[in-house]
């Protein structure tokens, strides 16, 4: 897809990873709907890309995703700003803490939300012009992690739907892509500090920085945004998985078939559109 002239709405865009891709897509022309549950942060950042790209390219949503009411809201509130909807990027997330419930909310319930709501808007079928949604899981969406079982069930769950919606089945129907993005650890305000605060968290952390030192260091967010444009760039990959590393760069997770509803998709539903 190209972006000039689009429309995105990117979730946790006040920080991290979620403020890279809308920078990146800002800077290819198109505008660009920043939800967050940080207001204050969210209305900085909102101000210094709109002062480097224009307000009316921008526009700042406070926005608690895991509301099913505030994300309806939002969505709407996009329409009725820009007049469409073309990118959904499902990126809000937070790591493994001790409310379990609220970690699976704000991953994979929300991600959920978010792209039945990207299909709502975005979808053929209801009338929409098609489309593309990303969700951000983690390299712990195709691994364990030792440190985060929850964290990393959430971004299991995020790969399943990506892949599923993502099936020529429903394309079929929608004209909308849905991918995912699996980087490993980056340099964003979610990594923890080296040092903590009780013994239990320290080796926690150690054994986090052990892997990650490990590993070649922490991604930089630009080597996840290069991957974030090329996923949006490449009109072929649909269902795909896309991983960042630092060993390997980007690339995608190969899989086998299966469960793509092909048979069908091409013998009754893309002949009815
Ligand atoms: N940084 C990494 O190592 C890494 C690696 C792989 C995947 N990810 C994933 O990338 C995404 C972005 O993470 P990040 O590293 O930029 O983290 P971050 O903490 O810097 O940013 C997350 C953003 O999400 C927002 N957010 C959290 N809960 C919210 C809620 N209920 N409603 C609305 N917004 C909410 C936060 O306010 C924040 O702005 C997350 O889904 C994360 O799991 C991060
Ligand atoms: C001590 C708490 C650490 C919390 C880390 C915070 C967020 C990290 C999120 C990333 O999405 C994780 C990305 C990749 C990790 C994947 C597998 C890790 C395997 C090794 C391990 O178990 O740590």
């Amino acid at each position: 897809m190209k972006l000039s002239g689009k429309v995105a709405v990117v979730t946790g865009a006040a920080q991290g990873l979620g403020r890279g891709f809308t920078e990146a897509m800002l800077q290819q022309g198109a505008k660009v709907a920043l939800l967050d549950i940080k207001v204050l942060d969210g209305r900085k950042t909102t101000k210094e890309l709109a002062s480097q790209h224009g307000q009316d390219k921008v526009l700042f949503l406070p926005c608690d995703v895991t509301d099913k009411g505030q994300m309806e809201s939002a969505f709407q509130q996009v329409l009725r700003h820009f007049g469409q909807l073309d990118v959904v990027v499902n990126n809000a997330g937070v790591s493994e803490h001790g409310n379990w419930e609220m970690v699976l909310d704000v991953n994979l319930r929300s991600v959920i939300h978010g792209t039945l709501l990207g299909l709502d808007h975005m979808s053929r079928e209801k009338g929409g012009a098609g489309g593309l949604i990303i969700n951000i899981a983690s390299m712990a969406g195709l691994l364990p992690m030792f440190h985060g079982p929850v964290y990393a069930a959430t971004k299991h769950g995020v790969v399943g739907l990506s892949r599923s919606y993502g099936t020529p089945f429903h394309f079929a129907l929608t004209g909308v892509r849905v991918c995912a993005m699996c980087p490993t650890m980056a340099d964003t305000p979610i990594q923890p500090p080296r040092v903590a605060s009780t013994p239990e968290e320290q080796l926690k952390a150690d054994a986090h920085w052990a892997y990650v030192d490990n590993q070649g260091g922490l991604l930089q967010v630009s080597e996840v945004v290069d991957g974030f444009l090329q996923l949006v760039a490449d009109d072929s990959k649909n269902g795909a998985v896309m991983r960042i590393t630092k060993q390997k760069g980007v690339d995608y997770q190969p899989y086998g078939g299966g469960g793509q509803g092909v048979p069908y998709a091409s013998r009754n539903t893309r002949s009815k559109l």
